[in-house]
């Protein structure tokens, strides 16, 4: 009998309190079987003592979790072990245990008696032992493993318990790169097949690419719950983190990306700004420019540039051309009123071809004007056609500074523009 989609877990008004301390405040969710469930937030936001209430560990103050219908706080210990794996974060184990041991002890709802080496019990923990890759490790003890080593032990024996829910508390914390990406894929599958896992994990990232639901928490309380590009935006991460950061596509991965950067001071944001570019040679200086809260513009870029995805990715308002055209009289006429209205215009690594043109002409406009040129001027070849004369008259024009990119990048760092 297929269980995808039917409701599995709900949790309907759970509050914690410990002391006078709410841990958890009206949480309340459903999750359907098939759901592979992502609890994220910051330390101390309450994830593992949600993760502990479902399992029915802890005494919740009010509210009510079932499984299945069945009120959690009602079942036995057998019928919870069936129906719950679960992986704290931190595991008393018995040192003095085999690894082996320790994942068949993963089988004790189905054991009936301490069973041979050819026991189908044994089968199912070394299944997971080579899943999890550590059954070479079968004979070990656990004092003679790795930290990471015992992670995968431990998952091994989670997952050797086959029940519908598997509940994760930080199962990749001291794994390595393959293995942290490894954990999330299996859980995925283990979901595709019908099993439905909360996983609770500081790694938003790796959550959103493989998880099929976020639950964001914060101070005891749900900020967002929903699918991972509902989650995961700047406003929420803000709100649960008090985290700068602008969410974007990676366009190399395709998956969902976050930059983070330290709250701005106001001093710059009174500084307007606008940065004429194009051919991806001005996305660091409008990534810092942002950073240090400067009122920004730009233009003309063409779509598909990578400029012109930084500018989006940071919400900020940009002129855009058409793809692979002069700049046309509507869109020059807008990027020129927008370079009057700036204190300062940056001009950066402009290929000086026809279709820069208007780009050129509208920097002479400018209040002040800095060009970011990174090939030695004595290098540049300005006796190709009407753009590169204006170019050359920009750079030898008075008061116009001329800088290389890393130059400015140090200015702008230093708070010294
Ligand atoms: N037994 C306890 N007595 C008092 N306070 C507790 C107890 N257990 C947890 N807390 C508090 O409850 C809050 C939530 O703790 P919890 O471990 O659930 O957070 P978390 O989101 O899992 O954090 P982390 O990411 O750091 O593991 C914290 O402020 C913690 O100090």
């Amino acid at each position: 009998m297929s269980l995808g989609g039917e409701q599995s877990l709900s949790a309907m008004n759970v509050n914690v309190t410990i002391g006078d301390k709410a841990i958890l405040r009206d949480v309340s969710f459903t999750v359907k079987m098939g759901e592979f469930v992502g609890i994220i937030g910051p330390n101390g936001a309450g994830k593992s003592t949600l993760l502990r209430s479902l399992r029915g560990m802890g005494n919740i103050t009010a509210g009510d979790i079932q499984l299945f219908g069945e009120p959690v706080y009602t079942m036995g210990d057998k019928q919870l072990a069936r129906m719950v794996a679960y992986m704290q974060q931190e595991v008393n184990v018995g040192f003095g245990f085999t690894a082996l041991e320790v994942v068949l002890a993963g089988r004790y709802p189905y054991l009936k008696w301490w069973q041979n080496e050819q026991s189908q019990d044994y089968q199912i923990a070394r299944k997971y032992m080579a899943f999890t890759g550590v059954e070479a490790l079968a004979e070990k003890s656990l004092q003679q493993v790795s930290g990471g080593e015992r992670q995968r032990i431990l998952l091994a024996k989670v997952l050797a318990q086959e029940t519908p829910f598997v509940f994760l508390d930080e199962p990749t914390a001291s794994l390595d790169l393959v293995y942290q990406e490894e954990i999330f894929r299996y859980c995925q599958a283990m979901c595709q097949e019908g099993k439905t896992v909360l996983i609770v994990a500081h790694d938003i990232k790796l959550a959103a690419k493989f998880c099929s639901r976020l639950l964001l928490l914060a101070g005891g309380t749900v900020i967002a719950d929903g699918n991972p590009s509902k989650v995961i935006t700047a406003q929420n991460l803000e709100k649960a983190y008090g985290l700068h950061s602008t969410v974007f596509i990676n366009k190399v991965t395709g998956n969902l990306d976050i930059h983070t950067y330290e709250a701005a001071g106001t001093a710059a944001g009174q500084q307007s700004v606008h940065v004429i570019g194009g051919g991806g040679s001005a996305g660091s200086i409008i990534r810092l420019f942002h950073e240090k809260a400067y009122s920004l513009s730009g233009g003309v870029f063409q779509p598909g540039d990578t400029d012109a995805d930084v500018a989006k990715a940071f919400g900020i308002q940009v002129v855009m051309g058409q793809p692979f055209c002069v700049i046309d009289e509507l869109h020059a006429r807008q990027n020129r009123e927008k370079i009057r209205a700036a204190d300062l215009t940056i001009l950066s690594n402009l290929f000086y071809g026809e279709q820069n043109l208007d780009n050129l002409d509208a920097a002479f406009s400018a209040k002040k004007l800095i060009i970011l040129e990174d090939t030695p001027i004595e290098q540049r070849d300005f006796t190709g056609g009407k753009a590169a004369k204006l170019y050359q008259d920009l750079i030898e024009k008075q008061q116009v500074t001329v800088l290389t990119s890393s130059q400015f990048a140090d200015k702008i760092v230093a708070g010294r523009l």
